[in-house]
């Protein structure tokens, strides 16, 4: 069966490779807004989903695939930074402290069928200097990343310790979608 990720990510792209190498990649262009009040495990399913529905608009015989990842840190959703300085009050929030990584997925199926999940990973920074934040953001890598970082570059550097899912702090909640594709027998 064929698969579409709906998604402009290189991450994602890089693994779902790891599931399978025969799919097509179709960014999707969603209204990524978020709900006031409505609970961010609830948000980053429903983004996931809709990213996915948007694949399915001109892939209706494929199963889609949409995730979204998300930073929370003192009930505050942080996406991605919209500049240097914001992504240096992100990373100074983030600083010597717990954070919680809240990434969705939604796999459509053309009969309809719709399968989800959130996961939660919990990343615990160092109390790194305000050298090493400044030459963190030289690498010009926060910028188009949740939270500002990313755990699979130099922000590996900032990292003392995770609990959860490595692969869904990155964007992709790998394991439980190669369940999800496997159920479909889209993947062997
Ligand atoms: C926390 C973290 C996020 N990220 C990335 C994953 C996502 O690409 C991005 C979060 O933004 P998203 O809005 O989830 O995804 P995206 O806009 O990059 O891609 P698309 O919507 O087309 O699928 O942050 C990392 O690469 N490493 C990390 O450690």
């Amino acid at each position: 069966m064929k698969i579409v990720l709906a998604s402009g990510s290189p991450r994602r792209r890089e693994l779902l490779s790891l599931i399978t190498e025969n799919f097509a990649v179709c960014p999707a262009d969603a209204d990524e807004s978020l709900r006031d009040g409505a609970p961010l495990a609830d948000e980053v399913v429903r983004l996931s989903r809709l990213k996915a529905e948007a694949a399915m608009q001109s892939h209706p015989d494929a199963v889609c695939i949409g995730s979204d990842t998300m930073v929370t840190i003192d009930h505050l959703p942080l996406g991605k930074p919209k500049d240097r300085a914001d992504a240096a009050d992100m990373l100074r929030r983030l600083r010597g402290r717990t954070h919680e990584v809240l990434t969705g997925l939604a796999v459509l199926s053309p009969d309809g069928g719709a399968q989800t999940l959130c996961t939660r990973t919990e990343v615990t920074f160092r109390d790194f200097s305000e050298e090493e934040l400044e030459e963190y953001l030289a690498t010009g890598e926060p910028l188009d990343k949740a939270g500002a970082y990313g755990i699979q570059g130099h922000g590996a550097l900032l990292i003392e310790g995770i609990c959860g899912d490595y692969y869904s702090v990155m964007g992709l909640p790998v394991a439980p979608l190669g369940v999800m594709l496997r159920k479909l027998n889209a993947v062997r």
